[in-house]
């Protein structure tokens, strides 16, 4: 963790947060939050959990969500919470996820800005942290989680599975604490950022500094467009033209990044952003090969075929190095990186091979 470079985010952190963002309360009855401490960083994580902890909570699993994701996993869209739970198929009766059997945790991340500390959130002198919250890595983020884990008293997890940046959390998990982690889930997720992966950031987070709000919606668009894949956006948008004078994908894209503005914090989204930009399991741990040799979880590690963000050979680069990894998983789809969120059946099969009950 460290602190910003003088000068850095001189229009980031100042806006108030969106209204209707699901910070405070507890909506739907299940949240609650736990409180921690980084050096320099007090912090409270929001979570949400599904089942009954087992005596010696041997059936914990924790659930990462991705860049603009939350505790909400699974449940309808509620007051605060336009969106259903990201994983919402996944969650339930007879599901992979099942709470009869499983004690599901699924925090929001440090750094977020749905119930967890983030730069929204009031700094120890009162004031909001805004563009003075810290930087933070990922590995800053896990470790905010493993504090979590030890107030739940939760030695291992029988699981950790996550998709796209909570797969990122999920690895730097099983290289971090491998005596924590059982099993592990790595889904459409890279062992280290890439420069692509950083280039296309760096333009969302200029576009962000330069006007936090109308930024916030054109760092979307940007994203999006990485989020699926190219034939898909050919195959459904075409060269059509709306009624308005708007290519139809020029729509879709304004869609998405109005609801994206209405529900997200700008300055999360930068912290959330540099965060990924800062994954490496390799850092300082003797490169990424080195690195994925420690992991001692039963792992599956996947990837989508049509994922232009995190390609297939990012996820082949994981399985060859995690010992007894096996081969990659490939999930089928023509919907790019947000397969992961789309493509329940092929997820829920993979959460039933890593849980080891398919
Ligand atoms: C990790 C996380 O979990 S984040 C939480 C959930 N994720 C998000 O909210 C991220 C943003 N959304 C997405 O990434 C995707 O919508 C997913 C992955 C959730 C779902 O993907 P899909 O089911 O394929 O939805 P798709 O991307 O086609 O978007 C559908 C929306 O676009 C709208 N849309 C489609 N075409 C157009 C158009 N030409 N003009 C305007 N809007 C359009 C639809 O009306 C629909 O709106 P709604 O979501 O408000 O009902
Ligand atoms: N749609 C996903 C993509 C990032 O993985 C999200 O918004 O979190």
């Amino acid at each position: 963790m460290t602190s910003r470079p003088p000068g850095f985010g001189s229009t980031v952190g100042e806006t108030p947060p969106a209204a209707g963002g699901w910070r405070e309360g507890d909506p739907n009855g299940r949240r609650r939050w736990f409180r921690g401490a980084l050096p320099g960083l007090p912090f409270r994580i929001a979570y949400e959990t599904w089942g009954t902890p087992a005596a010696d909570r041997s059936n914990a699993v924790l659930v990462l969500h991705a860049l603009t994701g939350d505790s909400h996993v699974a449940g309808p869209a509620e007051p605060g919470h336009p969106t259903p739970g990201w994983w919402d198929g996944l969650v339930g009766p007879g599901r992979a996820l099942d709470p009869a059997r499983w004690f599901i945790v699924a925090p929001n991340v440090l750094g977020g800005c749905q119930g967890t500390t983030g730069p929204w959130a009031t700094a120890p002198d009162g004031r909001p942290w805004g563009a003075r919250f810290p930087r933070l890595t990922v590995r800053d983020q896990v470790a905010a989680e493993v504090q979590l884990a030890d107030a739940l008293g939760i030695d291992a997890w029988a699981a950790v599975l996550g998709g796209s940046m909570g797969g990122m959390r999920a690895l730097e998990w099983a290289v971090s604490e491998p005596d924590r982690v059982r099993a592990l889930l790595v889904l459409a997720a890279p062992a280290a950022s890439t420069a692509e992966n950083i280039a296309l950031a760096s333009a969302q987070l200029h576009a962000i500094r330069l006007d936090p709000v109308r930024g916030l919606g054109v760092a979307r668009r940007i994203a999006h467009v990485s989020y699926r894949s190219e034939p898909e956006l050919d195959a459904r948008f075409g060269r059509a033209v709306q009624d308005d004078g708007r290519f139809a994908v020029e729509s879709y894209l304004d869609h998405h990044a109005d609801k994206l503005v209405r529900r997200f914090d700008p300055a999360s989204y930068v912290t959330l952003t540099e965060a990924m930009n800062s994954h490496d399991v390799g850092r300082g741990r003797g490169g990424v090969r080195a690195a994925l040799r420690r992991v001692t979880a039963r792992t599956v590690v996947a990837g989508i075929d049509s994922d232009r963000l995190y390609p297939l050979r990012r996820q082949a680069e994981i399985a060859d190095a995690v010992p007894g990894a096996g081969d990659l998983r490939v999930v089928t789809s023509p919907h790019g990186h947000d397969a992961f969120l789309i493509e329940v059946d092929q997820v829920s099969k993979l959460v039933d091979d890593v849980l080891g009950t398919g």
